[in-house]
């Protein structure tokens, strides 16, 4: 793959812009990269047309997944993944979500709070996100007095979701007039990163426990091979390390590990890498698998859960379901369709909290706290959370 090679001097965080169609998560990642590139603390700047580039192109030019940007302030490097806010993205919202130790809700000073704000805010819970820091963005064009009442609504809404709204770092910024070089507004982009540097904790990295990479993109490099993309979970990888994929018979060697195309000697848990694979076919393995230590860990299809049923006025369903119901689940990068049994309850409306057995489709690796979302017809109905694995039936 290349030739430079990545010096680790900063810890690593994965962060990700959320928030509802439009608001500006795009222009405001842009931003940061330029305020950031002429900061001069490392990373360059990345244009929005850039950032909203197609993956297929991306993948010419190979390592991660385009909706990355890397970038450092003077404590921190960052990988920033930029999540679409359409419905129809939500996928890739959980799949960017599921590997962030941080978010920046962006949430337009002139709309406030909209249907996938809330959604985003919700899915982010649910798959472990626990630090959130606000983008009030579009600033410049919001009126203050009704920025002041957008701001009180996000802080509700965090509140409503079980973070610390009253206490949540929220900023006032213009990605737009920040990319214009109008000081005063990116002073804001500063005071946002400030507010991500202090307020998002270096998470606790499980760096001894054997390799996990839940895989988010799977790529061919003509010549060389398949790579596959994505955060590592857990442990560290090398170059020369046998690795496998559980439930496949994808056992293999890896013979090259990058970050943001740059070499690295070891990549550890956080980091957002790309690996090649000796002798894998590109279709031997696909989003939603694991990469992992060989016999490391057994994909299971049965578990108990506790699950909330999103209500209505939370975009969920409007009628209740049943044992029998088999939506998507969505778990670390995969989307598997299940089988819910909802015991001798039997039934669960919505804006309920159940437990129910679930029996996937595919087995997939399972542990007791992994975090997921209950997807139907393109929208999220519930979220839940892995109490028991169970055998194989
Ligand atoms: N006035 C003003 N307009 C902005 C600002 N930031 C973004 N916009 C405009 O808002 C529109 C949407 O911006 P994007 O950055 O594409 O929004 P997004 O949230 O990435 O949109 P999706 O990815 O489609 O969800 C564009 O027309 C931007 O020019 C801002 O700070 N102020
Ligand atoms: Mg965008």
């Amino acid at each position: 793959m290349s030739k430079q090679t990545y010096v680790r001097t900063k810890p690593h965080l994965n962060i990700g812009t959320m928030g509802h169609v439009d608001h500006g998560k795009t222009t405001l990642t842009a931003a940061i990269t330029k305020v950031l590139s002429e900061r001069g603390t490392g990373g360059a700047y990345v244009p929005a047309d850039r950032i909203d580039r197609a993956p297929e192109e991306a993948a010419r030019g190979i390592t991660i997944n385009i909706a990355h940007v890397e970038y450092e302030t003077e404590t921190r490097h960052y990988a920033h993944v930029d999540m679409p806010g359409h419905a129809d993205f939500i996928k890739n919202m959980v799949t960017g979500a599921a590997q962030i130790d941080g978010a920046i809700l962006v949430v337009s000073a002139l709309d406030g709070v909209m249907p996938q704000t809330a959604e985003h805010v919700l899915l982010a819970r649910q798959v472990g996100v626990d630090h959130i820091v606000v983008a009030l963005n579009k600033a410049d064009a919001g009126d203050p007095e009704l920025t002041d009442l957008v701001e009180l609504e996000v802080r509700e809404l965090l509140s409503a979701h079980g973070y610390p709204g009253d206490t949540t770092p929220v900023v006032r910024v213009s990605g737009l007039r920040a990319l214009d070089g109008d000081p005063r507004w990116t002073g804001a982009i500063e005071a946002l990163l400030d507010a991500v540097d202090i307020y998002v904790p270096t998470p606790v990295r499980l760096t001894q426990a054997p390799f996990l990479l839940p895989v988010e993109n799977v790529l061919t490099i003509t010549g060389r091979g398949t790579v596959v993309t994505g955060a590592i979970e857990r442990g560290t990888v090398r170059v020369g390390d046998r690795v496998e994929v559980p439930g496949s018979d994808v056992a293999t060697v890896v013979t090259g590990v990058e970050t943001f195309g740059k070499s690295m000697a070891a990549a550890e848990a956080g980091d957002n890498v790309a690996l090649l694979l000796r002798g894998v076919a590109r279709d031997a393995v696909r989003r939603g698998d694991v990469v992992a230590a060989p016999g490391s860990l057994v994909p299971r299809r049965r578990f108990t859960a506790r699950v909330y049923v999103l209500s209505a006025a939370e975009g969920g369903r409007r009628t209740p379901v049943s044992t029998g119901y088999r939506p998507q689940f969505y778990l670390r990068t995969a989307d598997v369709v299940g089988a819910v049994d909802l015991g001798p309850v039997a039934v669960a409306r919505p804006g309920d909290t159940v437990t129910m057995t679930v029996e996937l489709g595919r087995a997939v690796p399972l542990e007791p706290g992994l975090g997921f979302a209950i997807r139907e017809g393109g929208r999220t109905v519930g979220a839940g959370t892995v109490t028991t694995v169970l055998d194989q039936p």
